[in-house]
Protein backbone atom coordinates (compact mmCIF):
# COMPACT_ATOMS: atom_id res chain seq x y z
CA UNK A 1 0.00 0.00 0.00
CA UNK A 2 1.78 3.55 -0.92
CA UNK A 3 1.83 6.23 2.06
CA UNK A 4 -0.52 8.67 1.91
CA UNK A 5 0.55 12.16 0.25
CA UNK A 6 0.42 14.50 3.32
CA UNK A 7 0.34 18.22 2.76
CA UNK A 8 3.87 20.26 3.15
CA UNK A 9 4.50 20.96 6.71
CA UNK A 10 7.12 23.95 5.89
CA UNK A 11 8.39 26.04 3.12
CA UNK A 12 11.07 27.84 2.39
CA UNK A 13 12.06 30.29 -0.04
CA UNK A 14 15.34 32.39 -0.85
CA UNK A 15 15.15 35.83 -1.86
CA UNK A 16 17.74 38.21 -3.08
CA UNK A 17 18.88 41.71 -2.25
CA UNK A 18 18.97 44.32 -4.87
CA UNK A 19 20.79 47.64 -6.07
CA UNK A 20 19.48 49.64 -8.78
CA UNK A 21 21.94 50.07 -11.90
CA UNK A 22 19.84 53.65 -12.55
CA UNK A 23 17.60 55.54 -10.55
CA UNK A 24 15.78 58.22 -12.60
CA UNK A 25 13.08 60.09 -10.41
CA UNK A 26 10.46 62.37 -11.93
CA UNK A 27 8.02 64.56 -9.45
CA UNK A 28 6.38 63.77 -6.61
CA UNK A 29 2.76 62.49 -7.98
CA UNK A 30 -0.75 63.46 -6.33
CA UNK A 31 -0.47 60.14 -4.01
CA UNK A 32 2.64 60.93 -2.57
CA UNK A 33 4.96 58.79 -4.32
CA UNK A 34 7.63 59.60 -7.22
CA UNK A 35 7.26 58.46 -11.33
CA UNK A 36 10.56 56.00 -11.47
CA UNK A 37 12.67 54.79 -14.17
CA UNK A 38 14.72 52.29 -12.61
CA UNK A 39 16.94 49.49 -13.60
CA UNK A 40 16.81 46.85 -10.90
CA UNK A 41 19.65 44.55 -10.65
CA UNK A 42 19.21 40.71 -8.07
CA UNK A 43 22.76 40.15 -6.21
CA UNK A 44 23.49 37.34 -4.59
CA UNK A 45 23.34 38.62 -0.79
CA UNK A 46 20.14 36.45 0.20
CA UNK A 47 17.32 36.06 3.59
CA UNK A 48 15.24 33.12 3.80
CA UNK A 49 12.25 33.08 4.38
CA UNK A 50 10.28 30.14 5.78
CA UNK A 51 6.29 29.30 7.10
CA UNK A 52 5.18 26.40 8.72
CA UNK A 53 1.18 25.89 9.84
CA UNK A 54 0.70 27.40 13.36
CA UNK A 55 -1.92 27.52 15.99
CA UNK A 56 -1.31 31.62 16.00
CA UNK A 57 0.36 34.26 13.41
CA UNK A 58 3.84 34.77 14.32
CA UNK A 59 7.65 35.85 13.05
CA UNK A 60 10.72 34.94 14.51
CA UNK A 61 13.74 36.73 12.77
CA UNK A 62 17.15 35.03 12.75
CA UNK A 63 20.72 37.10 11.78
CA UNK A 64 23.53 39.84 13.12
CA UNK A 65 20.61 42.48 11.86
CA UNK A 66 17.22 40.88 13.47
CA UNK A 67 17.16 43.33 16.42
CA UNK A 68 16.41 46.32 13.61
CA UNK A 69 13.32 43.83 12.39
CA UNK A 70 9.60 44.66 13.65
CA UNK A 71 8.03 40.99 14.49
CA UNK A 72 4.99 42.68 14.93
CA UNK A 73 2.01 42.77 12.03
CA UNK A 74 4.09 45.85 10.21
CA UNK A 75 6.41 42.78 9.38
CA UNK A 76 5.91 42.86 5.26
CA UNK A 77 6.30 38.99 5.28
CA UNK A 78 3.45 39.34 7.67
CA UNK A 79 1.61 41.28 5.98
CA UNK A 80 2.62 39.46 2.86
CA UNK A 81 1.41 35.68 4.26
CA UNK A 82 -1.97 37.34 5.23
CA UNK A 83 -2.40 38.90 1.63
CA UNK A 84 -2.04 35.66 0.32
CA UNK A 85 -4.55 33.46 2.80
CA UNK A 86 -7.06 36.36 2.24
CA UNK A 87 -6.82 36.08 -2.06
CA UNK A 88 -6.44 31.92 -1.16
CA UNK A 89 -9.77 31.82 1.48
CA UNK A 90 -7.55 30.02 3.69
CA UNK A 91 -8.34 30.37 7.37
CA UNK A 92 -5.05 28.87 8.68
CA UNK A 93 -2.16 30.89 10.74
CA UNK A 94 1.70 30.41 9.65
CA UNK A 95 4.57 30.82 12.17
CA UNK A 96 7.52 32.80 9.78
CA UNK A 97 10.83 32.78 10.56
CA UNK A 98 13.34 34.92 7.99
CA UNK A 99 16.68 34.06 8.48
CA UNK A 100 18.15 38.05 7.22
CA UNK A 101 21.34 38.68 5.68
CA UNK A 102 19.97 41.41 3.70
CA UNK A 103 21.15 44.52 5.26
CA UNK A 104 17.94 46.75 7.04
CA UNK A 105 16.84 50.11 5.71
CA UNK A 106 20.19 49.85 3.45
CA UNK A 107 18.32 50.42 0.35
CA UNK A 108 19.38 46.71 -0.91
CA UNK A 109 15.53 46.15 -0.91
CA UNK A 110 15.23 43.66 2.35
CA UNK A 111 11.53 44.14 3.82
CA UNK A 112 10.31 43.84 0.05
CA UNK A 113 12.80 41.02 -0.23
CA UNK A 114 11.22 38.92 2.72
CA UNK A 115 7.67 40.16 1.09
CA UNK A 116 7.78 38.98 -2.35
CA UNK A 117 9.57 35.43 -0.17
CA UNK A 118 6.53 35.09 2.26
CA UNK A 119 4.11 35.51 -0.75
CA UNK A 120 6.00 32.77 -2.92
CA UNK A 121 6.64 30.55 0.46
CA UNK A 122 2.28 30.74 1.43
CA UNK A 123 1.67 29.57 -2.20
CA UNK A 124 2.95 26.80 -1.99
CA UNK A 125 2.08 25.66 1.89
CA UNK A 126 -1.49 26.28 0.86
CA UNK A 127 -1.58 25.30 -2.58
CA UNK A 128 -3.16 27.65 -3.49
CA UNK A 129 -2.07 28.38 -6.88
CA UNK A 130 -2.61 32.21 -7.23
CA UNK A 131 -2.15 33.12 -10.91
CA UNK A 132 1.18 35.10 -12.01
CA UNK A 133 -0.77 38.24 -12.18
CA UNK A 134 -2.44 37.76 -8.94
CA UNK A 135 0.62 37.90 -7.34
CA UNK A 136 2.57 40.90 -8.81
CA UNK A 137 -1.00 42.38 -7.89
CA UNK A 138 -0.33 41.58 -3.89
CA UNK A 139 3.32 42.67 -4.33
CA UNK A 140 2.23 46.09 -5.67
CA UNK A 141 0.29 46.68 -2.89
CA UNK A 142 2.95 45.76 -0.06
CA UNK A 143 5.51 48.27 -1.40
CA UNK A 144 7.20 49.69 -5.12
CA UNK A 145 10.10 47.35 -4.84
CA UNK A 146 8.42 43.96 -4.07
CA UNK A 147 7.45 42.68 -7.36
CA UNK A 148 11.13 42.68 -8.69
CA UNK A 149 11.94 40.29 -6.29
CA UNK A 150 9.54 38.01 -7.32
CA UNK A 151 10.86 38.67 -10.85
CA UNK A 152 14.92 39.34 -9.95
CA UNK A 153 17.29 39.22 -12.35
CA UNK A 154 17.97 43.20 -14.20
CA UNK A 155 14.88 44.62 -15.04
CA UNK A 156 13.35 47.90 -15.69
CA UNK A 157 11.02 49.34 -13.09
CA UNK A 158 8.80 52.43 -13.77
CA UNK A 159 5.33 53.55 -12.75
CA UNK A 160 6.52 54.13 -8.66
CA UNK A 161 8.97 51.44 -9.26
CA UNK A 162 6.10 48.42 -9.55
CA UNK A 163 6.08 47.86 -13.14
CA UNK A 164 8.25 45.69 -13.96
CA UNK A 165 10.05 44.39 -17.70
CA UNK A 166 13.17 41.77 -17.24
CA UNK A 167 16.14 43.48 -19.59
CA UNK A 168 18.16 41.00 -21.60
CA UNK A 169 22.21 41.14 -20.58
CA UNK A 170 24.87 38.51 -20.32
CA UNK A 171 27.35 37.52 -18.10
CA UNK A 172 27.90 38.16 -14.05
CA UNK A 173 29.12 41.24 -12.30
CA UNK A 174 31.18 41.47 -9.06
CA UNK A 175 30.36 44.36 -6.89
CA UNK A 176 31.00 45.06 -3.09
CA UNK A 177 28.55 46.31 -0.70
CA UNK A 178 30.34 48.85 2.04
CA UNK A 179 27.10 49.08 4.27
CA UNK A 180 26.30 51.24 7.16
CA UNK A 181 24.38 50.36 9.59
CA UNK A 182 22.65 53.21 10.61
CA UNK A 183 20.00 53.30 7.75
CA UNK A 184 17.87 56.06 6.14
CA UNK A 185 14.46 55.92 5.84
CA UNK A 186 13.39 55.60 2.36
CA UNK A 187 10.69 58.21 2.79
CA UNK A 188 12.95 60.54 4.11
CA UNK A 189 15.10 60.21 1.06
CA UNK A 190 12.57 60.88 -1.33
CA UNK A 191 11.11 63.79 0.99
CA UNK A 192 15.24 65.25 0.52
CA UNK A 193 14.91 65.18 -3.00
CA UNK A 194 12.00 67.35 -3.32
CA UNK A 195 13.54 69.86 -0.99
CA UNK A 196 16.80 69.48 -3.03
CA UNK A 197 15.53 70.28 -6.38
CA UNK A 198 12.13 72.65 -5.63
CA UNK A 199 11.34 74.53 -8.37
CA UNK A 200 13.50 72.69 -10.78
CA UNK A 201 11.44 71.82 -14.25
CA UNK A 202 11.86 67.36 -14.08
CA UNK A 203 11.92 65.50 -17.48
CA UNK A 204 10.37 62.06 -17.73
CA UNK A 205 11.95 59.79 -16.58
CA UNK A 206 13.52 57.09 -19.21
CA UNK A 207 15.97 54.21 -19.06
CA UNK A 208 19.07 54.79 -21.14
CA UNK A 209 19.86 53.53 -24.23
CA UNK A 210 24.00 52.98 -23.16
CA UNK A 211 22.95 51.41 -19.92
CA UNK A 212 21.08 48.95 -22.33
CA UNK A 213 23.54 48.33 -24.49
CA UNK A 214 26.25 47.83 -21.46
CA UNK A 215 23.78 45.14 -20.01
CA UNK A 216 23.42 43.72 -23.83
CA UNK A 217 26.53 43.44 -24.46
CA UNK A 218 27.65 41.98 -21.04
CA UNK A 219 30.30 44.73 -21.14
CA UNK A 220 31.81 46.22 -17.40
CA UNK A 221 33.69 49.21 -18.90
CA UNK A 222 30.24 50.73 -20.66
CA UNK A 223 28.07 49.39 -17.49
CA UNK A 224 30.41 51.75 -15.47
CA UNK A 225 29.83 54.60 -17.17
CA UNK A 226 26.41 54.23 -17.65
CA UNK A 227 25.72 53.79 -13.32
CA UNK A 228 23.25 56.83 -11.94
CA UNK A 229 20.84 57.48 -9.24
CA UNK A 230 19.35 60.60 -8.87
CA UNK A 231 18.51 59.52 -5.15
CA UNK A 232 22.60 60.20 -4.22
CA UNK A 233 22.49 64.14 -3.51
CA UNK A 234 19.68 63.57 -1.15
CA UNK A 235 21.22 60.47 0.49
CA UNK A 236 24.52 62.04 0.75
CA UNK A 237 22.68 65.37 1.96
CA UNK A 238 21.42 63.28 5.06
CA UNK A 239 24.06 61.37 5.45
CA UNK A 240 27.77 63.35 4.49
CA UNK A 241 30.12 60.01 5.18
CA UNK A 242 28.52 58.25 2.32
CA UNK A 243 30.65 60.79 0.04
CA UNK A 244 33.94 59.76 1.46
CA UNK A 245 33.11 56.00 1.53
CA UNK A 246 32.57 56.20 -2.41
CA UNK A 247 36.05 58.53 -2.83
CA UNK A 248 37.74 55.73 -0.77
CA UNK A 249 36.26 53.01 -3.09
CA UNK A 250 36.79 54.58 -6.53
CA UNK A 251 40.74 55.71 -5.25
CA UNK A 252 41.20 51.61 -4.29
CA UNK A 253 40.32 50.82 -7.88
CA UNK A 254 36.97 50.44 -8.58
CA UNK A 255 35.29 50.94 -11.61
CA UNK A 256 32.23 53.00 -10.38
CA UNK A 257 30.27 53.85 -7.87
CA UNK A 258 26.78 54.59 -6.45
CA UNK A 259 24.57 54.62 -3.68
CA UNK A 260 22.35 51.55 -3.59
CA UNK A 261 18.71 52.86 -3.83
CA UNK A 262 17.86 55.32 -1.17
CA UNK A 263 20.97 54.16 0.76
CA UNK A 264 23.33 54.46 2.86
CA UNK A 265 24.78 51.04 1.15
CA UNK A 266 27.36 52.40 -1.15
CA UNK A 267 27.84 50.05 -3.72
CA UNK A 268 31.07 49.49 -6.17
CA UNK A 269 31.20 48.09 -9.53
CA UNK A 270 35.04 45.98 -9.76
CA UNK A 271 36.31 44.40 -13.07
CA UNK A 272 36.30 40.70 -11.72
CA UNK A 273 36.28 38.49 -8.83
CA UNK A 274 39.90 39.54 -7.88
CA UNK A 275 38.85 42.95 -8.34
CA UNK A 276 36.48 42.71 -6.20
CA UNK A 277 38.27 41.03 -3.26
CA UNK A 278 41.48 43.28 -3.54
CA UNK A 279 38.87 46.23 -3.55
CA UNK A 280 37.63 44.42 -0.19
CA UNK A 281 41.07 44.30 1.27
CA UNK A 282 41.68 47.93 0.89
CA UNK A 283 38.45 49.35 2.04
CA UNK A 284 38.56 47.13 5.17
CA UNK A 285 42.02 48.69 6.01
CA UNK A 286 40.74 51.96 5.77
CA UNK A 287 38.12 50.57 7.92
CA UNK A 288 35.52 53.00 6.38
CA UNK A 289 32.32 51.57 6.17
CA UNK A 290 30.28 48.85 8.92
CA UNK A 291 31.07 46.14 7.13
CA UNK A 292 32.08 44.54 3.24
CA UNK A 293 30.45 42.35 1.06
CA UNK A 294 30.99 40.86 -1.92
CA UNK A 295 27.82 39.98 -4.26
CA UNK A 296 27.69 38.87 -7.95
CA UNK A 297 24.37 39.83 -10.16
CA UNK A 298 22.29 39.26 -11.49
CA UNK A 299 20.43 36.14 -9.95
CA UNK A 300 16.85 34.92 -10.40
CA UNK A 301 14.01 36.24 -7.89
CA UNK A 302 12.15 34.15 -5.16
CA UNK A 303 13.15 30.65 -5.10
CA UNK A 304 11.36 27.67 -3.74
CA UNK A 305 13.93 26.08 -1.62
CA UNK A 306 11.92 22.98 -0.48
CA UNK A 307 8.43 22.67 0.03
CA UNK A 308 9.03 19.59 2.99
CA UNK A 309 10.90 20.48 6.01
CA UNK A 310 10.55 18.88 9.43
CA UNK A 311 7.07 16.98 9.74
C1 LIG B 1 14.25 53.78 -3.32
C2 LIG B 1 13.87 52.42 -3.83
C3 LIG B 1 14.55 52.20 -5.19
O1 LIG B 1 14.30 50.91 -5.69
O2 LIG B 1 14.26 51.33 -3.00
P1 LIG B 1 14.95 51.26 -1.52
O3 LIG B 1 16.16 52.10 -1.56
O4 LIG B 1 13.94 51.74 -0.53
O5 LIG B 1 15.29 49.81 -1.31
C4 LIG B 1 12.33 52.31 -4.02
O6 LIG B 1 11.84 53.33 -4.87
C5 LIG B 1 11.55 52.31 -2.73
O7 LIG B 1 10.62 51.31 -2.82
P2 LIG B 1 9.93 50.69 -1.48
O8 LIG B 1 10.95 50.59 -0.40
O9 LIG B 1 9.20 49.48 -1.90
O10 LIG B 1 8.98 51.88 -1.11
P3 LIG B 1 7.42 51.90 -0.70
O11 LIG B 1 7.28 51.05 0.52
O12 LIG B 1 6.57 51.65 -1.89
O13 LIG B 1 7.27 53.44 -0.30
C6 LIG B 1 7.88 53.97 0.86
C7 LIG B 1 7.89 55.49 0.73
O14 LIG B 1 8.89 55.89 -0.24
C8 LIG B 1 8.44 56.95 -1.05
N1 LIG B 1 8.39 56.54 -2.47
C9 LIG B 1 8.55 55.22 -2.81
C10 LIG B 1 8.54 54.84 -4.14
C11 LIG B 1 8.34 55.84 -5.12
N2 LIG B 1 8.30 55.54 -6.42
N3 LIG B 1 8.18 57.13 -4.76
C12 LIG B 1 8.21 57.50 -3.45
O15 LIG B 1 8.07 58.67 -3.14
C13 LIG B 1 7.07 57.35 -0.51
O16 LIG B 1 7.29 58.35 0.46
C14 LIG B 1 6.59 56.08 0.20
O17 LIG B 1 5.70 56.34 1.25
N1 LIG C 1 10.86 41.87 6.84
C1 LIG C 1 11.43 43.05 7.05
N2 LIG C 1 12.77 43.18 6.99
C2 LIG C 1 13.34 44.39 7.17
N3 LIG C 1 12.68 45.53 7.45
C3 LIG C 1 11.35 45.45 7.52
C4 LIG C 1 10.69 44.22 7.32
N4 LIG C 1 9.38 44.45 7.43
C5 LIG C 1 9.23 45.78 7.70
N5 LIG C 1 10.42 46.38 7.76
C6 LIG C 1 10.64 47.84 7.99
O1 LIG C 1 11.01 48.43 6.74
C7 LIG C 1 12.06 49.37 6.90
C8 LIG C 1 12.88 49.39 5.60
O2 LIG C 1 13.62 48.23 5.55
P1 LIG C 1 14.35 47.61 4.27
O3 LIG C 1 13.35 47.06 3.32
O4 LIG C 1 15.37 46.67 4.80
O5 LIG C 1 15.12 48.84 3.64
P2 LIG C 1 15.09 49.64 2.28
O6 LIG C 1 13.68 50.16 2.08
O7 LIG C 1 16.10 50.73 2.50
O8 LIG C 1 15.51 48.71 1.21
C9 LIG C 1 12.82 48.89 8.13
O9 LIG C 1 13.41 49.95 8.82
C10 LIG C 1 11.75 48.19 8.97
O10 LIG C 1 11.20 49.07 9.91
Amino acid sequence: MSAPVLPPRGVSVRVPAKVNLELRVGPRRSDGFHGLSTVYHAVDLFDVVTVEPAQEWGLTCLGPYADRVPTDETNLALRAARAVAQLAEVDEAVHITIDKTIPVAGGMAGGSADAAGALVACDALWQSELSRAELDEAAAELGSDVPFLLTGGTAIGSGRGEQVVPVLTQGTFHWVFALHHGGLSTADVYAEIDRLRDGEDLPEPQPSEELMAALRAGDVDRLSLALMNDLEPAACSLDPQLQQTMAAGLSHGALATTVSGSGPTVAFLARDRAGALDLMVALSADGIADDLVHARGPVAGAQLLSDVTVR
